[in-house]
């Protein structure tokens, strides 16, 4: 399983040696949640903040979109740096065509669901997309508890992925820890966000490492 570390809980003064930390650990992806207060009650980064950081790492960037009309700032991601856009089916009216150009962009592109929205929904993009996050948590803030009632969506986007032999990733993000990590493994997601579990105890490599241990318990 990939462990996506989530910059959302890192120290945000001490940013480069979170990340270089998270990297130093084993996780192959870093987690960077963008809010603009409208989609979301809260605020965080920019584009201006993935630029920042991309000299200073090789994880892949894995930007978790949680903002309205998400279509006018792709450009400035990609020119930023970053490898995968992720967007929510609930911020935009355009999901085949905000597909379409990240692809153009040249990064990978993922559909976000929210915790009330259905796999149904997102059936007619489902072809198209590198990657699909089911949120475990509503989204806008670090540190809430793991909604079991996701784990039906996600048992449901990995059936449908084989009925209909496509080959995108199940990413799930919100509440997880070494236990939730295996309830979502044995679903069927194969990308895992951590944020509070990584950066609010011990230290990152301590809580990456017993993610990664947790999620080998778990045949898939
Ligand atoms: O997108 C979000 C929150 O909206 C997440 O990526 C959080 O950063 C996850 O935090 P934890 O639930 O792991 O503390
Ligand atoms: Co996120």
């Amino acid at each position: 399983m990939i462990i996506a570390p989530s910059i959302l809980s890192a120290d945000f003064a001490n940013l480069a040696a979170d990340v270089k930390a998270v990297e130093e650990a084993g996780a192959k992806y870093l987690h960077i949640d963008i809010m603009d207060g409208h989609f979301v009650d809260n605020l965080t980064f920019g584009p201006n903040v993935v630029k920042a950081l991309r000299p200073l790492s090789n994880l892949f960037f894995d930007c978790h979109l949680m903002v309205e009309n998400p279509e006018k700032y792709l450009q400035d991601f990609a020119a930023a740096g970053a490898d995968l856009v992720g967007v929510h089916i609930e911020a935009t009216k355009h999901a085949h065509r905000v597909i379409s150009k990240i692809h153009q962009l040249g990064m990978k592109s993922e559909i976000v669901l929210n915790p009330g929205t259905s796999i149904e929904f997102a059936k007619e993009v489902l072809p198209l997309v590198d990657s699909v996050l089911i949120m475990t948590v509503d989204p806008g803030f670090g540190g809430q508890a793991f909604l079991e009632e996701t784990v039906s969506k996600i048992a449901e986007a990995e059936k449908y992925r084989k009925e209909h032999n496509l080959n995108y990733q199940i990413e799930v993000d919100g509440g997880i820890n070494d236990q939730t990590i295996k309830t979502a493994k044995a679903a069927g997601a194969t990308i895992a966000v951590a944020g509070s579990y990584v950066f609010s105890q011990n230290t990152p490599e301590e809580q990456i490492k017993k993610l990664i241990e947790a999620s080998k318990q778990v045949e898939k």
